[in-house]
C-alpha cells in the first residue's frame, strides 16, 4: 500500500491517491470526516481553522461503501481558496485591482520554516512558492490516508490512538493514560481541549498556550501514540528497511515540526540498567506469550511483539511568531523583524491526531506486506492464523 499527496495550502484542494488497499472492505466517510474534524481542533489553533470545514470527497476506488481494490482518491477542498485566486495566479486581476499588492512577492524568510532553504534549492525568489507546500495544511490528506488505514486496522482488531503528553513544559501524568482502555482513552481525550487524558495538566496546558499567545510566542510539546491488538511478527529483523520501529520513527519525524522520536521508555533507557529495561517473557494458555512489562514499547528486533506499541514524538514550537524574530530580506539583504498576519500559537493537539494517523498508516502498510491481502477476508484469515501460530509456538 502506498500514497501520494498533492496540493498547496491556498490552492483549490488537497488530494491523496492510495494504492494497494484490499478489496471488499467497508469504508465509512463519517469516520474519515471525524478524523479531519479532530485534526482541525485543539486549543491554540489560529484563525485559518475557523475558515476551513474539512470534508472528504471520495472520487475513486469505492462503490456502494466498499473498496474495489483499485486506487482510492480522496479530496479536500480549501475554503480559503476563493480569497486567494488572484494571489495564487489563476485568475486575471479585476478592473481597478492594485497589481503590486496582489503580486507582492514574499522576500522575508521566517526563521525555522522552510522558506529560505526552499527558495535557494528551487530558485524561488517568491518564497510563497515554498510556504504554500511546506505548510502543514498538507497533513489534512495525510490524516485522510491514515483514516483509511485506521478503518482497515479496525477490521483486524487493531486500534490506534494519539494524544498529548506535554505542552510547553507542562507534563500530563502518563500513568493516567496507561490505566485506560483504548475506548476510554478515545472518550477522555476527545472531550479535552488539548487532547490529554489528564484534566489537571490539561488546564495548565491551556493556560500555557494562552500565555504564549499573549506574549506573541509559540510552544511545542510531546504526543504519544498507542497501538493495541497487534499480531506478532509485523516488520522484520532481516533487512534495515523492513524494521517496524525504524519505519514508525520515520513516519513520526515526517510530520512538520517534529524533531525527535522514542519508543517505550525511549531516551530514559540511557539512565537505566538492562534489568530495568527489558521485558520478561511469560506464557499462559489463554494469552500465549506475553511480556510482564512493556518498557520497549511493543517491538523487538524490528518486529511487533504483540504488546501495545507506544511511540512518542516531540514537536518544536511553531516557527511563525507574532513576536518578531530577526531575519534577512532576500532582495535588500537588510535585517528585518518579521511580523505576521495569522498563525497557530500551538498545534500540538492537532499534531497528535496527525501522529495517530501516520502511525496507523505505517502499521497497516507493514501488515499488508506481511500477509496476503487481495481482499479483506483473506487478510483477516491470515492475521488470525498468525495469532494462533504465535499462541501454539
Ligand atoms: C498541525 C500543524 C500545524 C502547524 N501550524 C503552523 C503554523 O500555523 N505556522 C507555522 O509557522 N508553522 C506551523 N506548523 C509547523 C510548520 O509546518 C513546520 O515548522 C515547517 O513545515 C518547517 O518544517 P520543520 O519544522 O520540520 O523543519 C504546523 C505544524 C503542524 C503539524
Ligand atoms: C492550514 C493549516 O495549518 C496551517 C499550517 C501552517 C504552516 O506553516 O505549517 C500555517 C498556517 O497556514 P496559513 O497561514 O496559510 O493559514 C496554518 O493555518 C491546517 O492545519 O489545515
Amino acid at each position: 500500500m502506498r500514497y501520494l499527496t498533492a496540493g498547496e495550502s491556498h490552492g483549490p484542494q488537497l488530494t491523496t491517491i492510495i494504492e494497494g488497499v484490499p478489496a471488499q472492505f467497508p469504508l465509512s466517510i463519517e469516520k474519515l470526516n471525524d478524523s479531519l474534524r479532530r485534526r482541525q481542533g485543539g486549543h491554540g489553533r489560529g484563525r485559518r481553522m475557523q475558515i476551513e470545514k474539512d470534508l472528504i470527497a471520495i472520487t475513486a476506488g469505492v462503490r456502494h461503501g466498499k473498496s474495489l481494490g483499485s486506487p482510492i482518491c480522496l479530496q479536500v477542498t480549501n475554503d480559503d481558496w476563493k480569497h486567494w485566486t488572484h494571489i495564487m495566479g489563476v485568475e486575471p486581476l479585476d478592473e481597478g485591482m492594485d497589481e503590486s499588492e496582489i503580486k507582492r512577492q514574499i522576500s522575508r524568510p521566517r526563521p525555522g520554516h522552510a522558506d529560505l532553504v526552499g527558495g535557494i534549492k528551487y530558485q524561488h525568489r517568491d518564497l510563497r512558492n515554498v510556504l504554500e507546500r511546506s505548510s502543514a495544511r498538507e497533513t489534512t490528506v495525510r490524516v485522510a490516508a491514515g483514516a483509511v488505514a485506521k478503518q482497515l486496522l479496525e477490521q483486524l482488531g487493531i486500534q490506534v490512538i494519539g494524544y498529548v503528553t506535554t505542552i510547553g513544559g507542562v507534563h500530563a501524568d502518563r500513568s493516567l493514560a496507561e490505566k485506560l482502555t483504548v475506548e476510554e482513552l478515545i472518550e477522555r481525550t476527545s472531550q479535552d481541549p488539548v487532547y490529554t487524558a489528564d484534566p489537571v495538566a490539561s488546564e495548565q496546558m491551556v493556560a500555557a498556550i494562552d500565555a504564549a499567545k499573549k506574549a506573541g510566542d509559540t510552544i511545542g510539546g510531546v504526543v504519544e501514540v498507542r497501538v493495541t491488538g497487534m499480531p506478532e511478527g509485523v516488520g522484520s529483523y532481516v533487512h534495515y528497511d523492513r524494521k517496524l520501529d525504524a519505519r514508525l520513527a520515520f513516519a513520526m519525524m515526517s510530520i512538520n515540526a517534529f524533531k525527535g522520536v522514542e519508543l517505550g521508555l525511549g531516551f530514559e533507557m540511557a539512565n537505566l540498567p538492562g534489568s530495568q529495561v527489558h521485558d520478561q517473557i511469560r506464557y499462559d494458555e489463554q494469552h500465549g506469550y506475553y511480556r510482564e512489562t512493556n518498557r520497549l514499547g511493543g517491538t523487538e528486533g524490528g518486529m511487533s511483539t504483540g504488546m501495545p506499541i507506544v511511540v512518542r514524538g516531540v514537536m518544536k514550537p511553531i516557527p511563525t511568531l507574532y513576536k518578531p524574530l530577526e531575519s534577512v530580506d532576500i532582495e535588500t539583504k537588510e535585517v528585518f523583524k518579521a511580523s505576521i498576519e495569522r498563525s497557530d500559537a500551538c498545534a500540538v493537539p492537532a499534531a497528535s491526531v496527525v501522529a495517530e494517523h501516520v502511525i496507523a498508516w505505517e502499521i497497516a502498510q507493514a501488515i499488508l506486506e506481511t500477509f496476503p491481502s487481495d481482499h479483506l477476508a483473506q487478510l483477516q484469515e491470515a492475521v488470525e492464523k498468525r495469532r494462533n501460530e504465535a499462541k501454539e509456538f
